[in-house]
């Protein structure tokens, strides 16, 4: 038995806890031989060790995300203060593809509506972004393999369990994304508060991908240069900027008007 941060005491687990987080070289291990779905694993930064690099190229094979974090973020995520270095982060389900994404499109029989979550990092956004793209009948969520919150715990109970209905794929590289999308017909929205066109002046009933930058330095520089259109939202305000979410749910809102 440890004690965790609230001082109560907890048994000792090799299973994800209710957030999905599997701590401890033994756990992890031990999760990747038994086939647990994992989002993605953090080693922390600098330690070099034998077992360490066993789990990091145990799990480049199967494919997991390997992230090399400072240990400040380990102990901050850890819920044991005996994370030994490596923390992973269990999947709550399958990533989809963006053919997956194109084909509900397809079936339905109207024209994609595609939201580009670029580097979100908060799960609760991401999290949010998914309800509301489920709420808004987009076709799917699209987020970068690096950089970003997973499907993850976390993000599925902020969903509010939109995770299960809302395809959410995952890839190497967003411009890259993008450009595939354009060349199947898709336009891409870039958002930015300093967008040079308003909102309303956006034509979104036909096939768009709206792309949301990140909560600390909004849509990186070749994502932006990629976008057909920098759309912006009016601020009335003083601050600078809405919630990356706040932004989403606005644009696949007014998605859904023009689509009535
Ligand atoms: C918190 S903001 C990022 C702010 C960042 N400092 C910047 O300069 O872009 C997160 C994301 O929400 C969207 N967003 C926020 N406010 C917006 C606005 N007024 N118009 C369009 N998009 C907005 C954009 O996608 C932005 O990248």
């Amino acid at each position: 038995m440890k004690e965790n941060k609230t001082g109560k005491r907890r048994e000792d687990t090799l299973e994800a806890g209710a957030d999905g987080i599997i701590e401890g070289r033994n756990a992890v291990i031990e999760a990747l031989r038994s086939g647990t779905a994992i989002d993605k694993i953090y080693i922390a930064r600098g330690e070099t060790d034998a077992a360490l690099g066993h789990i990091a190229s145990t799990a480049r094979g199967k494919g997991v995300v390997v992230v090399e974090a400072d240990r400040r973020k380990l102990d901050n995520m850890s819920r044991t203060h005996s994370h030994q270095g490596v923390i992973a982060l269990a999947a709550v389900r399958e990533y989809a593809s963006v053919e997956d994404i194109l084909n509900a499109a397809r079936e339905k029989g109207e024209p994609p509506l595609i939201v580009v979550c670029d580097e979100l990092s908060d799960p609760h956004n991401l999290g949010a972004v998914i309800r509301t793209a489920e709420c808004a009948g987009a076709h799917g969520v699209i987020i970068p393999k690096r950089r970003s919150a997973g499907l993850t715990a976390i993000v599925a109970k902020t969903s509010a369990g939109a995770v299960s209905h809302v395809p959410v794929a995952r890839v190497p590289n967003l411009p890259a994304l993008l450009k595939e999308l354009k060349d199947e017909g898709i336009w891409v929205f870039g958002t930015a508060a300093d967008g040079d066109r308003l909102l309303y002046e956006a034509d979104l009933k036909g096939p768009a991908a709206i792309v949301i930058g990140s909560e600390g330095d909004g849509m990186g520089r070749l994502v932006a240069e990629t976008c057909d259109f920098k759309v912006r939202i009016p601020m009335k305000g003083k601050l600078n900027s809405l919630n990356a979410s706040a932004a989403a749910a606005i644009l696949l809102y007014e998605a859904v008007r023009q689509r009535m």
